[in-house]
């Protein structure tokens, strides 16, 4: 099984020669021992450098002869070369997140607005006079001067300049398209927008702050991992330091220096240096595939996940539901439910009503010019399920969906026909949804309205599965259909018949069963439970609303994208806990490579252990270092692209990693050291 991870990514370029040449000036500028100690590991490594810098300058205060000047420098410069490794993996990550940033900023330039006072004039303002409530006036050419919502109007905007995408979008007034983002572009027609967010605030301004790293905190699993570190760190300070008395005690004479380098080569040093590279650049994939991400916990969440909510239309379905045919029931005609059909759908602006008018024009349906005149719209919602018309001469007409229309009918008094089941059932035997047409009490027929599934859908539910995910289609729909629709995807789970409500109500109900659920969505209603969910992907053509709810916001508006999002989680959780492996297995390998070497001199009964047979006890000290030091660039692609992904369960993955990182890690060195020795013993 293949992972389709990185099919979509938008290639940008990733190592440009500005943010390498930035990343190495930051790299010294990091080395300021007020901002190395945020690194607790490498802070151990400086201050361990400038001992060995005074050990160079004054030997006989440090254990050392005026022999050992060369090599405590030497010492001393490969330990300052370790701290410099692991701050340019830090300024590497960095630096791509800030280059996005400076693009970003280059968008949120000043621009004047047209602000409409209480009186309907019109006066210049500057964008950043603007404040919450204001209403503005874009009309084609203008650049939006802030985030907001359409009041008024409809109009084609060119988003590029956030999401990248050249297509102009439509926006309109009412529903779930009716938001708009400051540094946006409208290319036709005019809008009324009212500002709904202060100076400062708005979404360009979170996304800048975001890849910046600006409001990049560590998160908890990275919080909680340093805490190990450290604690490691400490075990082995106590280590070497009771090392020093051990030695005197048998009579071999140790240096500050070379318990300096013993120390270093034993403290987590790789992990301890890749750790937060790994972090950013794993909110960085995340930002490449056009996902902001609010915080680097949420990434992470992402890769825990156990459930994961989806609806049907739009996400699982291509979501354009077109009306492909009207089939009468109960002995009416077909051009009554036709006719009707239309009559219902002349108000409705949604793609299925406006779907629905189409398709009865196309089969030549007419309707009377003036029977709009005084009637009153009843529009569709997700809670009514229905829409519709009452006309001027009393006439009731609607559509909806067989449960809601069921209801209506018996409050009204009337009859279900009895081939009306039989309809419905075909349609959704068919995976489309059906409408039920009435008029006054009587049902005329049903809508077919088709919609189809994306194609690999099945697919990418399997990696799901494999994943551990359970996945609940939360829809709208008949029960029937959402069967046909779940089964032929391959969901584990549906909900039919659900109102926007029950979608927090599953979220809760699988949290209380300890489980992290993500989902995805872009209206008003989905803000509640976006919040509620532990990963909330919000569309970017949605609501302001879901967009602040959410913990990240898909800026090409891809439903599916959650199921990237989830493997760049896992994959983050994964490199992490590889690297993590690699450096303490490591580690532990460096004792057994150092230590003989050290001792075999004066006590030959450890000659058993020394299977590496190094040139020399410095030698193998400084073989050693010198390893240690390398490990950290030659592990940065590694930690920046993050470790291979293929979607497995837990327990197979950790068994994969300790295999590939743990059994590397301990080898590694042994081979790595070996080699440096040669080639120093070869020099000298
Ligand atoms: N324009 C409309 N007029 C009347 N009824 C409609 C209209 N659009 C949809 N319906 C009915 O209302 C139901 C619910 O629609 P809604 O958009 O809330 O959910 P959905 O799109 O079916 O599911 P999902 O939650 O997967 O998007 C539909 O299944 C359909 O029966
Ligand atoms: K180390
Ligand atoms: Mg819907």
């Amino acid at each position: 099984m293949e992972v389709t991870l990185y099919e979509k990514k938008k290639e940008i370029k990733t190592m440009s020669r500005e943010i390498v040449l930035g990343a190495i000036k930051n790299s010294f500028l990091k080395l300021n021992p007020l901002k190395m100690y945020k690194n607790p590991v490498m802070f151990v490594v400086e201050v361990g450098m400038f001992i060995t810098l005074l050990a160079t300058i004054f030997p006989t205060y440090f254990g050392s002869t005026y022999d050992e000047v060369g090599y405590n420098a030497l010492i001393t410069f490969i330990l300052f070369v370790t701290v410099l490794f692991a701050n340019f993996a830090e300024a590497l990550a960095e630096g791509r997140g800030k280059a996005q940033a400076d693009t970003l900023k280059k968008t949120k330039k000043e621009t004047m607005a047209k602000l409409i006072k209480s009186d309907g004039s019109i006066k210049m303002v500057k964008s950043s006079e603007l404040k919450k409530g204001d209403i503005v006036l874009c009309e084609a050419g203008d650049i939006i001067p802030a985030d907001g919502e359409i009041i008024e109007g409809l109009a084609a905007i060119d988003e590029s300049a956030i999401t990248g995408e050249s297509a102009p979008v439509i926006k309109e007034a009412g529903g779930d398209f009716s938001s708009v983002t400051g540094g946006t572009k409208v290319i036709s027609d005019s809008i009324k927008v009212q500002v709904t967010v202060d100076e400062g605030e708005s979404f360009l301004d979170r996304m800048i702050k975001m890849v910046e790293g600006a409001k990049r905190q560590k998160s908890p699993n990275e919080i909680a991992l340093t805490t190990v570190l450290v604690s490691l760190t400490i075990i082995f300070i106590i280590v070497v330091m009771t090392l020093y008395p051990m030695a005197k005690f048998v009579h071999v004479r140790i240096s500050a220096t070379t318990l300096i380098a013993l120390l270093v080569c034993l403290i987590p040093t790789t992990i301890g240096g890749l750790l937060s590279a790994i972090g950013i650049a794993g909110m960085d994939r995340v930002t490449r595939f056009n996902v902001i991400a609010m915080s680097g916990k949420a990434v992470e969440a992402a890769g825990d996940i156990d459930t994961m909510l989806l609806d049907k239309t739009g996400t699982i379905t291509f979501g354009n539901r077109l009306a492909a045919d009207f089939i009468p029931v109960g002995g009416h005609k077909k051009e009554e439910v036709t006719y009707y059909a239309l009559v219902s759908s002349l108000k409705d602006l949604t793609p299925e009503g406006r779907s629905i008018v189409d398709l009865a024009k196309k089969m030549g349906v007419k309707v009377p010019e003036d029977i709009l005149d005084g009637a009153e719209v009843i529009e569709f919602t997700a809670e009514t399920r229905m829409s519709g018309l009452n006309l001027k001469d009393g006439t009731i007409v609607r559509k909806g969906s067989y449960d809601k229309v069921k209801e209506y009918i018996k409050e009204q008094g009337g009859e279900i026909p009895e081939d009306l089941d039989k309809e419905v059932e075909k349609i959704s035997l068919l995976g489309g949804t059906p409408l039920v047409v009435v008029k006054d009490k009587e049902v005329l027929g049903v809508i077919y309205l088709k919609d189809t599934i994306k194609p690999g859908m099945k697919e990418r539910f399997k990696q799901l599965r494999a994943m551990g995910i359970k996945t609940i289609m939360v829809t709208g729909d008949n029960p029937l259909t959402a069967k046909t629709i779940a089964e032929e995807a391959g969901v584990d789970e549906f909900i039919a018949e659900s109102k926007p409500e029950d979608k927090i109500n599953v979220i809760k109900r699988e949290q209380a069963a300890g489980r992290l659920v993500a989902m995805t969505g872009d209206g008003t209603n989905d803000a509640p439970a976006l919040a509620q969910a532990d990963v909330g992907l919000a569309m970017n053509s949605g609501t302001m609303a879901a967009k602040e709810a959410a913990n990240m916001v898909d800026l090409d508006s891809d439903p599916t994208k959650i199921i990237e999002v989830v493997a760049i989680g896992k994959q983050l959780l994964m490199t992490r806990g590889a690297l993590t492996t690699f450096s303490i297995a490591n580690d532990v390998a460096k004792y057994f490579a150092i230590l003989p070497a050290i001792m075999s001199d004066t006590l030959p009964s450890i000659k058993v252990l020394d299977i590496m047979k190094l040139s020399s006890p410095t030698n193998a000290i400084l073989s050693a270092l010198i390893f240690n030091a390398i490990i950290i660039p030659i592990l940065i692609p590694i930690a920046m692209r993050g470790v291979k992904y293929r979607p497995m369960s837990a327990n197979a993955l950790l068994a994969r990693n300790l295999l590939i990182y743990g059994l590397g890690g301990l080898i590694a060195p042994f081979v790595g050291i070996k080699l440096i020795d040669l080639i120093i013993s070869s020099i000298f």
